[in-house]
């Protein structure tokens, strides 16, 4: 996949040591690069608010300091009201830039009561170098930025403060901007779990040294809408619907036909030509009066493998339940994969499928997960990881754990299960094992609608019908598949949560995917 800096993502590390490289490469000078900064930053107050707006500047020690104390100066000639606030400057360049702004007259106050009355705030306190939690002045900066931001607009330099910009995680707060320009390249903190709630509208200023600079190889990459037509091409008009696939859906324990129902409807209206759906005896007569164009069978422990045979794609988990039964389903479809001669087809094993794969006894050969996708949230992430690391995580809490850092948790869970691993939350992480998979895939679309019940049965639905629709994907398709399937669900989210996102529900989201899946 080609994709332009804008949508590659890399470690803060890469970041810091990278750009003074290509700055080198290209000629330019660290006080360049800073200029440049400052000026893509009032550029973004420009197109939010037309000068002579009342704007203060708080600026911290080190460089991100000194992109603010260069902002001072523009902002001031660009007919802005500016005020700073500041400790000391560190860094050679940020004193020279401290010194360029009090050179033109410009003074700063080294205490913060109230940052209330202005119209725009740039925190510029710490960017890229956090080392550690918040304290003093610092805690009291953000806070102070924090308790005007809902009078002001907020544009954070760089990196939100307080944002880990590897992990997305606040020390222990940061900035809630409404606004950030990140300088050089797109950190992996930006872009996952709770840095949604800090980063708001996130642009990119390459400095001038873009080119230079994406010669790097990235971690991550974001995905783009051009994946999903690349693997959502219109149909020919001469198919029928054995060219579409069948879907087998292992779903609905007692008392939880719903969820089969929405996974169902989901990969009924993403384009699967057959859905089976096999379930549990007491629930089939509901769900088959729900949904005629399902295929509905009731099964016992033994009555899985005849449908398993027919599919080209394989879910297992929506409502399945934990009782003996849904046990019996998750052991029938790994003994004939495990005895099946032939390709596999490929499984998504979502909701109780994972909390059952989490709960195999230990000590036994680990089954074969090549073609399977984990669609772990981070709570069933958590169950995984500990069920594979139990020594490494005795007493932990797992979900906190796989927040700190998502990144980790994902790759952990690849390697320790082989298997493609989609880690949901705000900015879902997809990943294959790394043999196979050059980059984590990022998508950064979708809306807090989609933390709904249901929500996760539509995208298991979803991703199924997609999967058996492009039969024997080779481990980079089924990636770029499931990657797919992610990005279609987001968005079906943001359309469904236009009418509102609080009351929105998992139904409203299968509305939305007929026409994603038709781009
Ligand atoms: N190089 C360039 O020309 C370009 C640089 N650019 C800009 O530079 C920024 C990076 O600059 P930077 O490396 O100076 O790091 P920065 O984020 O300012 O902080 C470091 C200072 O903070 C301190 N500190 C850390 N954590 C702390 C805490 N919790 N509480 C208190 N203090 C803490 C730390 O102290 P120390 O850990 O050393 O004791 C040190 O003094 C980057 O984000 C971008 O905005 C871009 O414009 C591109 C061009
Ligand atoms: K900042």
């Amino acid at each position: 996949m080609v994709a332009q800096l804008s949508h590659l993502i890399y470690r803060t590390e890469q970041v810091r040591s990278g750009e003074q490289a290509a700055a080198a490469a290209i000629g330019l000078s660290m006080a360049q690069l800073m200029q440049a900064a400052a000026q893509a930053c009032l550029q973004a107050i420009q197109d939010h608010c037309a000068a002579p707006a009342r704007v203060a500047i708080v600026c911290g020690p080190g460089n991100n300091g000194g992109d603010g104390w260069v902002l001072a100066r523009l902002a001031q000639a660009a007919g802005y009201q500016v005020t700073v606030y500041a400790v000391p400057p560190t860094t050679k360049l940020a004193q020279q830039a401290q010194a360029a702004w009090q050179a033109e007259g410009g003074r700063w106050q080294s205490s913060i009561d109230s940052l209330h009355g202005y119209q725009i705030l740039v925190d510029a306190v710490l960017g890229s170098g956090l080392t550690r939690p918040l304290a003093g002045f610092y805690l009291a900066a953000v806070q102070a930025i924090n308790a005007a931001a809902n009078t002001a607009w907020v544009l954070s330099v760089d990196v939100p403060t307080g944002l880990n910009s590897d992990t997305g995680q606040p020390q222990p707060i940061a900035v809630t901007a409404a606004h950030t320009v990140t300088m050089v390249a797109i950190k992996a903190g930006l872009v996952t779990g709770k840095a949604k709630d800090y980063v708001g509208q996130l642009s990119l200023a390459e400095l001038g040294i873009g080119a230079a600079f994406s010669k790097q190889s990235p971690m991550a990459e974001l995905v783009q809408p051009e994946l999903a037509q690349r693997w959502l091409a219109k149909r020919k008009p001469s198919s029928h619907k054995g060219d579409h696939g069948h879907l087998v859906l292992i779903a609905g324990g007692p008392g939880m036909s719903g969820a089969a129902i929405l996974a169902g409807r989901a990969a009924l209206r993403s384009g699967a030509g057959k859905v089976t759906l096999v379930t549990h005896p007491h629930t089939l007569a509901i769900i088959a009066q729900a949904q005629p164009e399902l295929m509905v069978h009731g099964t016992d422990e033994k009555g899985l493998i005849p449908w398993l045979e027919q599919a080209d794609a394989i879910v297992i988990g929506p409502g399945l339940g934990r009782d003996a039964w849904a046990q019996q389903q998750l052991q029938q479809l790994l003994d004939w994969l495990t005895e099946l001669s032939g390709p596999l087809p490929p499984v998504v094993a979502d909701a109780d499928a994972l909390n059952l794969l989490a709960q195999l006894p230990q000590g036994e050969p680990s089954p074969n997960l090549r073609q399977w996708v984990l669609t772990p949230h981070p709570a069933e992430a958590g169950r995984l990881l500990r069920s594979v690391m139990s020594t490494r995580f005795a007493d932990e809490n797992m979900t906190a754990v796989v927040e700190a850092d998502r990144y980790e948790a994902l790759t952990q869970l690849v390697t320790n299960f082989n298997a493609q691993v989609l880690l949901k939350g705000a900015g879902t992480l997809i990943a294959g094992p790394a043999h196979q998979i050059e980059r984590i895939l990022v998508c950064d679309r979708g809306s807090s609608a989609l933390a709904t019940a249901g929500s996760g049965d539509v995208l298991s639905g979803l991703l199924g019908a997609l999967l058996a629709q492009h039969r024997q994907p080779s481990a980079a398709a089924l990636h770029e598949l499931v990657a797919t399937a992610v990005w279609v669900h987001a968005v079906a989210g943001e359309n469904a949560a236009q009418a509102g996102e609080r009351g929105t529900i998992a139904s409203d989201i299968v509305n939305e995917l007929r026409a994603l899946v038709n781009p």
